[in-house]
């Protein structure tokens, strides 16, 4: 088994039952969530003019391999009414592979670790909830967090379960 990180994210529609639905539906999927973070109620970023977002993220474990994995996340996200239209804009369900363990890619398909989840506060912080010392690039996602909230405006609302 290999663990890895998932970010989740939705701005359109019944988001925190979308969210749910994702964690119920993973495990047919051969994706086991080990433990889930807080969920947040975020600024966007990138494309502001839209509705702020729900957030979280999930440690899980996997026979599958990266690519894998990811596919299945993408064909969860078209089943669960994923549009795709504006780049950053808005979203039924957005899950991103953050974090996949010893492995690392760059293609057009994945990119491992996830390029820009350094930057976002409502990816590190709920990662922080579960595993505060987890490192992205030189960084915890502790630090990260405190000084991406001088920036991004983003609430928690709850620990998990949500
Ligand atoms: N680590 C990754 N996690 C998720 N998708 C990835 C990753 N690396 C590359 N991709 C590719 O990115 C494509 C577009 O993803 P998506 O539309 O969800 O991007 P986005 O969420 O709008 O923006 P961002 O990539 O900045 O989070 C997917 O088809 C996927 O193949
Ligand atoms: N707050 C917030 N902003 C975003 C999000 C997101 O999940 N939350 N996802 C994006 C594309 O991945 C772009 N911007």
């Amino acid at each position: 088994m290999k663990k890895a990180i998932i970010a989740l994210g939705g701005n359109q529609g019944p988001v925190r039952e979308n969210l749910q639905r994702v964690l119920m539906a993973l495990p047919e999927l051969g994706i086991e969530p080990v433990v889930v973070g807080g969920l947040y109620l975020t600024e966007p970023v990138g494309y502001t003019e839209q509705d702020w977002f729900y957030n979280s993220a999930a440690l899980v474990q996997t026979e599958l391999s990266p690519e894998e994995l990811l596919a299945r996340l993408l064909q969860l996200e078209t089943e669960l009414g994923r549009v795709r239209q504006l780049r950053w804009g808005p979203r039924t369900i957005d899950l991103d592979l953050i974090w996949y363990e010893g492995e690392e890619r760059q293609t057009d398909f994945l990119q491992l670790p996830h390029p820009r989840a350094e930057g976002r506060a409502f990816v590190v912080l709920p990662i922080a909830d579960f595993w505060p010392d987890f490192r992205l690039g030189t960084c915890t996602v502790t630090e990260l967090g405190k000084a991406l909230v001088k920036s991004q405006k983003i609430k928690k609302i709850t620990n998990y379960p949500w």
